[in-house]
């Protein structure tokens, strides 16, 4: 394995689906590693790049002023080639042809298994760098970008809260998350949404619309006209939101409208959080190649640098905060809170 004197040469790809701050990590690298005279190449499109040899120097004039974008300069793709033993094969000829002593990798949890696989092909330092919305990694607090479209989403659900208390009416908002809850139950909370619907409650309990219909019902009791915005994470219901605005539609005889937020939530400003997020992370990767590590996720966890080996990442299961779902379902739930005082009322 490579030690701090033998690293000349880094390459960096940013894979899998963008997000806000991935350039923010390039550049972190970049300045990183100009700063112990490493030079670092980007691959465009991802591991697609590594295997077409589209490559681009980057040096400090190329990512002085990106951080406040989304997107990323060096573009990100998905590869159905590289998952071969051929591609990974071709990659690691690539990597060596070009000298690279160590590679990052900012992406999510198909990236990481990229890396995986690339490791049996390639002697290399690799090291991942956690960039996803979803926020759906082991061994980091948050993934750079996951701040950034809670933000958005938030943004979104307080103008729809708008429409909704005006008209009284009923919205159900998709949000994005893969197969995970974070952005669904964060900016649920953030919004005060009345009903949240979550991949990690769905697979315990999952709703019918027989319980949204009666729940609905429930609020409307409890507080008479009044808007109900649901956070509905995508893959969740069949047919998505729009399906679930017209069953509910049909049973309640008022609008339900649907509204899908989509890849809104992976572009815009990048917030403060994910571009120092971004930053310390993009230097810890950096550092980590220096020390001869690989095959390892540079995170922050509990605010303080973290390594976790890559399988770690996917195959142990970040839980969501069990504090967060009993307030949004529990405590904050009026119609809970309607059942709870007539039980009261019973026993005085
Ligand atoms: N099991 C795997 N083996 C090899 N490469 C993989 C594997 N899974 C994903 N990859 C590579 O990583 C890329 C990005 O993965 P994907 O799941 O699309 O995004 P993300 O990294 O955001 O989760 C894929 O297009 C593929 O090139
Ligand atoms: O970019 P695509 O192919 O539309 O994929 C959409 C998916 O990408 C994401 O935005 C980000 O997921 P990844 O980071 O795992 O790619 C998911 O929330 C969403 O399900």
């Amino acid at each position: 394995m490579s030690s701090t004197d033998t690293i000349n040469r880094i390459a960096v790809i940013t894979s899998g689906g963008d997000a806000p701050g991935m350039n923010a990590a390039i550049r972190a690298v970049v300045l990183a590693a100009e700063n112990y005279g490493i030079e670092v190449i980007g691959f465009r499109h991802g591991y697609e790049g590594v295997l077409t040899n589209d490559f681009t120097k980057l040096g400090r004039e190329n990512v002085e002023h990106i951080l406040q974008y989304s997107g990323t300069i060096i573009k990100s793709a998905r590869s159905e080639r590289f998952k071969t033993d051929d591609g990974g094969r071709e990659a690691a000829e690539n990597l060596d042809a070009h000298q690279i002593d160590g590679f990052i990798v900012i992406g999510g949890d198909g990236s990481f298994r990229g890396a995986e696989h690339l490791a049996k092909f390639w002697q290399g330092a690799i090291i991942g760098v956690p960039g996803t919305i979803d926020n759906d990694l082991f061994g980091t607090d948050n993934t750079i970008g996951y701040d950034t479209a809670v933000e958005t989403a938030m943004d979104a659900l307080d103008k729809i809260r708008d429409t909704a208390e005006a008209m009284d009416r009923v919205f159900i908002v998709e949000v994005m998350g893969r197969n995970a809850g974070y952005i669904g139950i964060s900016s649920a909370m953030a919004c005060g949404s009345e009903r949240m619907i979550l991949p990690e409650l769905q697979k315990d309990k999952p709703l019918t619309v027989d319980a949204l219909v009666k729940h609905i019902e429930g609020v409307h009791r409890v507080r008479g006209d009044s808007s109900y915005v649901m956070v509905l994470c995508e893959n969740q219901w069949p047919g998505g939101a729009v399906r679930l605005a017209e069953q509910l539609e049909d049973r309640l005889n008022f609008p339900c409208r649907p509204c899908l937020l989509g890849h809104v939530q992976r572009g815009g400003r990048p917030t403060a959080m994910d571009r120092i997020l971004a930053t310390r992370l993009g230097v810890h990767a950096v550092e980590l190649v220096r020390q001869g590590k690989t095959g390892v996720m540079a995170g922050v966890s509990n605010n303080d640098l973290s390594s976790t080996p890559l399988p770690e990442t996917w195959m142990q299961r970040k839980q969501l905060s069990q504090e967060l779902i009993d307030i949004q379902t529990k405590l904050f739930n009026p119609v809970k809170k309607e059942r709870h005082k007539a039980v009261q009322k019973e026993q005085h």
